[in-house]
């Protein structure tokens, strides 16, 4: 996917100004930078939800452009939502499926198996807000990957986790790109990022020169 110097912000003001990169296939690419550089605004720009000011964004070939997933920071979803695991990935569906329409067995059967590769498949029938962080995160992967989306954004799904939680995450997230899925993974953690495929590091709005860790 290429970036070409895309511009966008809230208000008056632009957050991101004239961000051009390459987002490789099939690759996590670690979209790093200090708070406020723009990572979460530039997941919205790719999820649709933060409207373009300029520039343009090119998908893969073969790629629908109009199939992101969006797991947004955990502390997003309220605790007390009173949900299952398995409903909440369910939900996953719902763009294919419509919001009140069953599921299909096919359905059953993606979800089912995005639980499985998520590592949540055990906890299928806890509610979401009885989870530890790790737990609830995965599970909140698990629900992107429902949406057997071409695009994977990740907000990041790391912070307030301990290392082995966030190790766990990172493995998860590179077998799904090993499957072809694109996965772009803003994190604070130097770790993650140079286990990453590539690197996208913003700088107040911009990609860092040069493109590397601090
Ligand atoms: N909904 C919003 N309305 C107005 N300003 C916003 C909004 N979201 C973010 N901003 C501002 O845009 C700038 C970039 O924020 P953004 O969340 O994209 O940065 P970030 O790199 O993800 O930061 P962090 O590492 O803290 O999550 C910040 O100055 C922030 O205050």
């Amino acid at each position: 996917m290429l970036l070409d110097d895309l511009y966008a912000g809230y208000g008056r003001t632009d957050v991101l100004k004239g961000v051009s990169a390459e987002v490789p296939e099939g690759a996590v690419t670690a979209l790093v930078g200090p708070n406020g550089a723009g990572k979460s605004t530039l997941l919205g720009v790719l999820a649709g939800t933060v409207p373009l000011r300029r520039g343009k964004v090119t998908p893969d070939r073969g790629a629908r452009a109009a199939r992101p997933a969006f797991v947004v920071q955990r502390s997003a979803v309220p605790d007390t939502l009173p949900l299952t695991v398995r409903a909440a990935v369910a939900m996953g569906r719902w763009a294919h499926r419509g919001l009140w329409r069953p599921l299909t067995r096919h359905d059953r059967a993606v979800v089912a198996r995005c639980m499985e590769r998520a590592g949540v498949a055990d906890l299928a029938d806890r509610g979401l807000g009885g989870l530890s962080g790790g737990q609830r995160q995965r599970a909140l992967i698990a629900q992107g990957l429902a949406q057997e989306a071409d695009l994977l954004l990740l907000d990041e799904p790391s912070a307030g986790l301990d290392q082995e939680a966030r190790e766990r995450i990172s493995r998860t997230v590179a077998d799904i790109a090993a499957e072809g899925v694109t996965v772009v993974h803003a994190t604070h953690f130097a770790e993650e990022a140079r286990g990453a495929d590539h690197l996208l590091t913003l700088d107040q709005g911009r990609v860092a020169v040069p493109n590397t860790l601090a």
